[in-house]
């Protein structure tokens, strides 16, 4: 099992789904953990719940796009933990629109929520780190369409291969400072958020479901425990990565209809 006893970490997107998941996943291996998300209040209720479970943690509103407001997130981890290890990057914006749609602004928002969040998150955290001469590691969620492109989610498809981009040259360029950089990549994972910008009802939940080998969705804690995994020194040779958990729904559609196995098995009369 892996440990990631006296380290801190700053979670964004930390008061929801995946990311509150990962946040108490964290705690639970023994890290401080700083969330970080524009509401308040969900933020509040995963500290209280990490603290209940007798971990550490400290919750700090902010918009990942205000690179201002970043940075005092990344103030104030350090202040009250008096060290940074990491950081997780969860945040993210999306909803389903064709391209030709799309307004300059809906395009923005996402782009702005996703890729430059992650810079600003990236930047605002290792600097401290090199600064500090912290080793540490950092955590993008990412998701598979940013390599197989998907219709109806340009902006996140575009912005989530941007974050794979940047994982991979900051993979290089601060190795030298012992800090590794990987993704996580999970498929259709169930959580409020996704649930109402992807899968909204029931015809859509079907598709989705349909569209995963393993027929089912991911949970949040599922997708927590891997990005603990990354962060750990279990992965301490693991930089530039992306670990895909999607129960192969990126692996490519069946061209000979389904169920293959039903029509591939001997039948009655050729036993
Ligand atoms: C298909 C299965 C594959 C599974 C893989 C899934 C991978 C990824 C999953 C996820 O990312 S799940 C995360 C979902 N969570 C969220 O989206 C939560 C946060 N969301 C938001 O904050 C908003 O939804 C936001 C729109 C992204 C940003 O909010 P903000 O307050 O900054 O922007 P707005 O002012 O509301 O809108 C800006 C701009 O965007 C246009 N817009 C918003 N929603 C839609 C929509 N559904 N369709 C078209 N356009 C939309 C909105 O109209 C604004 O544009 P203008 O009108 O000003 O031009
Ligand atoms: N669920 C899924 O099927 C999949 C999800 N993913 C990825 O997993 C991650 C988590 O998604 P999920 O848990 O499902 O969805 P959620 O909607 O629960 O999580 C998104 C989080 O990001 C925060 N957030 C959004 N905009 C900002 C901002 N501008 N500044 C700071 N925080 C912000 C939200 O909090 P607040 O609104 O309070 O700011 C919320 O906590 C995302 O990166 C997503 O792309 C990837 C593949 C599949």
């Amino acid at each position: 099992m892996e440990s990631l006893a006296g380290r801190a970490y700053l979670v964004t997107g930390g008061g929801t789904g995946i990311g509150a998941a990962t946040a108490r996943r964290l705690a639970a291996l023994g890290a401080s953990v700083t969330v970080v998300g524009r509401r308040g209040e969900p933020l509040d209720a995963v500290v209280a719940d990490v603290e209940r479970q007798g971990g550490h943690a400290l919750a700090h509103p902010a918009d990942v796009r205000d690179p201002a407001a970043v940075e005092a997130a990344a103030d104030a981890a350090l202040a009250r933990f008096g060290r940074l290890d990491g950081l997780v990057n969860n945040a993210a914006g999306n909803f389903v629109a064709p391209a030709e749609r799309l307004s300059a602004n809906g395009w923005r928002a996402v782009v702005d929520i996703v890729l430059n969040g992650t810079w600003n998150c990236t930047s605002a955290v290792a600097r401290r780190m090199i600064e500090a001469g912290t080793p540490g590691a950092i955590v993008s969620v990412i998701a598979t369409y940013a390599w197989t492109g998907h219709p109806g989610t340009v902006h996140s498809a575009a912005a989530k291969a941007g974050v794979v981009a940047m994982t991979r040259t900051l993979a290089v360029e601060w190795a030298r400072y012992g800090i590794r950089l990987n993704c996580v990549a999970p498929g259709p994972t169930e959580t409020e958020g996704a649930g109402a910008a992807l899968w909204a009802d029931d015809a859509d939940r079907e598709r989705v479901l349909a569209s995963v080998p393993l027929n089912r969705f991911a949970s949040a804690p599922e997708v927590g425990d891997l990005v603990g995994l990354l962060l750990s020194d279990r992965a301490g040779y693991v930089t530039g990565s992306i670990l895909t958990a999607d129960g192969g729904q990126s692996l490519g559609t069946q061209i000979y209809g389904p169920p293959i196995a039903d029509a591939a098995a001997p039948t009655a009369s050729a036993q």
